[in-house]
C-alpha cells in the first residue's frame, strides 16, 4: 500500500527525519510510535503529500507522492494532528466542501457525506457550527473528512489526544473497524494506544528507525527480559550451589546482600516453568525462601529501551 524509502527531511539545520524506510501493507493498522519530536508528524505530512521530502521516495498505491501527487492523494485520507477545520462552517457544509476538494464526483457527494456522518454519528450535528462542537465531536468531523471518498489509506496523527476515556474507546473501535478493509497508519507517543489497535509497529526516535516489529514480538522481548527475584535467608553459597544444578536457568545476573541475613538473587530464566524447580531445590537444601517474584518489564519499558539504545548509538557514532 505504502512504501517509504530512505526518507530524509531537513528543516534548515534540523534533521527531523533521517533515512527512514518502512512499508504499510494492505489492510493493516500500522502503529507509528516515537517520543515527542521523534519526527512522526513530519513523516506523516510527507506521506500525505503536505510536505516535500529533502531526500527519498514515498509511493502510495503505486503512485509516487511527488511525481504523481494527484493520483497518490486520491488514495489517502488524512487527519493531521490539528484537524483542518473551519469553525465558521456547519458540519455538513464543511464535509461537502472537503468532498469537492477531494474530487468526489458530483453525483456521489451527497451519498458520501451521509455515509461519513452516519459512521461517525454526526448526523444529528449536521447543522451545527463547528466552532460550537466539543473536542470529541470536532475530532469526529476531522475523521469524517478523512474517510470521504473511501480512500484506501488513512493517516491518523495522534487522533485521540485531548479526548476523554470513553471517546478514546469509541475512536479505537472505529479505527479497528476501519482496519478491516483499509490500511491505517496511526501515530502516537503512547505505546498502550498503539498496542490496543495495531498489528505492527514502527518505532522511531530522533528521526531514525529504532524497530519495525509486531506487537506480539515486542511482548515476547519483554518476556525474554523477565528476571526472577529470589529472596533467601541464610547460606548464600548453599543457595548458589543449589541453583547451579537447575537446567532452565539462563544465568544468575546478580546477588544482592541485604545486610540483614537475606540475599536477593536476580535470575534470568529460559522458561517460566523453572520457578517450581527453584523452589523445590531451595526446600531440598533447607534454604528458607522469603520471597519469589518476577520482574517483567512492560511494553513501555521495551519501547523506552529501544529508543534509548538508538540515542546512545547515535551519540557513540559522533
Ligand atoms: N517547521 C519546522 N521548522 C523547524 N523544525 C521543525 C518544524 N517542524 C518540526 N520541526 C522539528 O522537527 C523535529 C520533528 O518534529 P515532529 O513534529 O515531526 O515530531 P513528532 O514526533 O510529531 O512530535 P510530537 O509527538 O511532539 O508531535 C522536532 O525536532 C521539531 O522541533
Amino acid at each position: 500500500m505504502v512504501e517509504v524509502k530512505n526518507l530524509t527531511k531537513h528543516y534548515g539545520h534540523v534533521t527531523a527525519v533521517n533515512d527512514l524506510s518502512f512499508e504499510i501493507r494492505d489492510n493493516e493498522i500500522l502503529g507509528f510510535l516515537g517520543p515527542n519530536g521523534a519526527g512522526k508528524s513530519t513523516t506523516m505530512n510527507i506521506i500525505a503529500g503536505y510536505l516535500p521530502s529533502s531526500e527519498g521516495t514515498v509511493t502510495v498505491c503505486g503512485h509516487d507522492i511527488k511525481e504523481d501527487a494527484r493520483a497518490a492523494k486520491k488514495c489517502i485520507g488524512y487527519l493531521p494532528e490539528i484537524p483542518p477545520l473551519y469553525p465558521d462552517m456547519r458540519v455538513e457544509e464543511y464535509l461537502r466542501y472537503c468532498a469537492g476538494i477531494k474530487g468526489v464526483r458530483r453525483g456521489e457527494i451527497k451519498k458520501e457525506i451521509e455515509k461519513a456522518m452516519e459512521r461517525l454519528q454526526l448526523t444529528d450535528m449536521r447543522r451545527r457550527l463547528i466552532a460550537n462542537l466539543s473536542k470529541g465531536y470536532k475530532q469526529r468531523v476531522g475523521l469524517a473528512q478523512a474517510i470521504i471518498g473511501d480512500p484506501e489509506l488513512l493517516i491518523l496523527d495522534e487522533p485521540t489526544v485531548g479526548l476523554d476515556p470513553s471517546q478514546v474507546a469509541e475512536l479505537r473501535n472505529f479505527i479497528r473497524e476501519l482496519g478491516k478493509d483499509h490500511s491505517v497508519i496511526l501515530s502516537s507517543h503512547i505505546l498502550g494506544e498503539i498496542s490496543a489497535v495495531c498489528n505492527r509497529v514502527v518505532i522511531i526516535n530522533k528521526g531514525e528507525l529504532c524497530a519495525v516489529d509486531t506487537i506480539e514480538n515486542l511482548e515476547r522481548k519483554a518476556t525474554d527480559a523477565a528476571v526472577l527475584s529470589l529472596t533467601i535467608e541464610g547460606d548464600q553459597l548453599a543457595a548458589s550451589f543449589a541453583l547451579e544444578g537447575i537446567s532452565g536457568i539462563k544465568e544468575v545476573k546478580d546477588i544482592i546482600d541485604m545486610g540483614d541475613g537475606t540475599f536477593i538473587f536476580k535470575i534470568a530464566l529460559e522458561d517460566d516453568k523453572v520457578r517450581q524447580d527453584i523452589m523445590s531445590a531451595m526446600i531440598t537444601n533447607g534454604i528458607n525462601v522469603v520471597e519469589m517474584s518476577m520482574d517483567k518489564p512492560d511494553l513501555e519499558k521495551v519501547f523506552l529501551d529501544l529508543t534509548r539504545k538508538k540515542r546512545s548509538r547515535s551519540k557513540s557514532d559522533k
